[in-house]
């Protein structure tokens, strides 16, 4: 349950990247050496992951919480499980792993649950067949049986949507095929992939948008950093810019150049964000981000923002419900195939709290007004949930929210922080 706050104040410092964190994990598995992550996220996505590699003979340990040190098999060192491998809700988990179990001596098989068993895994199952590999699907969807022995070669893909998972698990069975794998995409997408294989000691050509690499090299252990979740700030940001009176301070967060559309899109709609301290960290630019209330106007959303703020439109729905005017999102279909169909999901949510909004196959059509009291469904979407409790600290009366247990997929011990800076959330009875 949400409830209307006064104005929020403070710092928060958020989990460390989900994405950055998955990867750290895969690569510190199959390199040569120790990889010691710090600002692990200790999310059930992440954790699953992780879970998955000491299955197949990984060894970790846990020196203190957001800390992990990887002790790398080498590139052929994975050992088969007779277990399915349970990636629970993560659709990066699960299709960067595809990737990675393509190019195995054994057999896997990857399963989800009931959110993830609903996703779309022929994005990443066609082109691995193209790379020799041998998957089986439930209709294009979970579990994946892969077929171990296969030999992989290289391949030019253009994959049709814009998907650091599909690349990422091209490049990941790269690694084990002849020759070059090159990946075209038809908008860049967040690089962690080919950031992390180059600090790791794998030779690799990209640009925004291309990634080409050559099968056969070694990894070498390096030492992770990771940046506090930029995913997860929005929230916060969000919040903060539509509770009056309100400043926040939010530390180190990663403000990868391919997922920060959400302050662009923010910043059109009025939003007061100062981005002050930048530097670098493990090679990523971090910066602590000073938001403060601003009245928000509508706007038509640039298309071209959509691939940078993916994760982030379940609160920009929230931030154009509460602003002055109309605000109209198109190009946005990817939302439909991720935890749950998140623009049926905002829509539905935000017209039970009496909000009016249209949506559209793409993307939505929202008018922005006041919110009032309603009980909405997240669909077991943690960004849904999260995006609810800070619905309601503008709604005129509390938002009850209904099966979010999975919000500690992505941010464990968000009720907490959130109400440390002024949120007024309460656990479901
Ligand atoms: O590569 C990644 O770590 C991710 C890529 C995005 O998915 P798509 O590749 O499906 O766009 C994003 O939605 C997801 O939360 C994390
Ligand atoms: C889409 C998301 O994650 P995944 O695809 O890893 O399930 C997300 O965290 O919003």
């Amino acid at each position: 349950m949400s409830h209307k706050s006064g104005p929020l104040h403070g710092e928060v410092t958020v989990p460390g990247d989900k994405s950055v964190s998955h990867r750290a994990l895969m690569f510190g598995a199959i390199a040569e050496g120790v990889t010691h992550i710090r600002g692990f996220l200790e999310g059930e996505d992440t954790l699953a992951t992780a879970s998955i590699l000491g299955k197949l003979g990984v060894r970790f340990e846990t020196p203190s919480p957001g800390e992990r040190i990887v002790h790398g098999v080498g590139l052929h060192g994975l050992r088969g499980s007779p277990d399915a491998l349970d990636c629970g809700n993560a659709g990066t988990g699960m299709r960067l792993l595809a990737g990675l179990l393509a190019g195995q001596a054994f057999d896997s098989t990857l399963v989800g649950d009931e959110s993830l068993s609903r996703r779309p895994m022929r994005r990443v199952t066609d082109p691995l067949a193209q790379m020799g590999a041998s998957i089986d699907t439930n209709d294009g969807k979970p579990p994946l049986r892969i077929h171990g022995g296969a030999r992989l070669h290289g391949v030019t893909y253009r994959p049709p949507v814009a998907s650091a998972q599909i690349k990422s698990a091209l490049l990941l069975a790269g690694l084990y095929a002849e020759g070059f794998t090159e990946v075209v995409e038809p908008h860049p997408t967040r690089d962690y992939t080919e950031s992390m294989l180059k600090a790791f000691g794998w030779p690799i050509d990209y640009s925004p948008g291309r990634a080409r690499l050559e099968g056969g090299h070694v990894l070498h252990a390096a030492n992770v950093d990771v940046p506090a979740d930029f995913s997860s700030a929005a929230f916060f940001i969000v919040a903060a810019c539509i509770v009056p009176g309100s400043s926040l301070r939010l530390n180190g967060v990663g403000l990868n150049p391919r997922r920060t559309g959400l302050l662009s899109a923010l910043r059109l709609m009025g939003a007061d964000i100062a981005v002050e301290n930048t530097r670098t960290s493990g090679g990523e630019t971090i910066a602590d981000l000073v938001v403060t209330h601003a009245p928000l106007h509508g706007v038509s959303l640039p298309e071209e923002i959509v691939p940078d703020m993916i994760d982030e439109f379940p609160a920009l729905f929230v931030a154009a419900a509460v602003a002055d005017g109309t605000t109209t999102i198109r190009g946005a279909a990817e939302l439909r195939v991720k935890e749950s169909d998140r623009i049926a999901s905002m829509a539905n949510g935000l017209k039970a709290c009496g909000a009016s909004v249209d949506e559209l196959p793409d993307g939505a059509v929202i008018r922005g007004g006041g919110l009032r009291s309603g009980s909405i469904d997240s669909h077991g979407d943690h960004r849904i949930a999260m995006s609810f409790a800070v619905a309601g600290l503008v709604a005129e009366g509390p938002i009850a929210i209904g099966d979010c247990a999975n919000v500690a997929t992505s941010f464990p011990g968000f009720m907490e922080l959130a109400n440390g800076v002024g949120f007024r959330l309460e656990p479901a009875n």
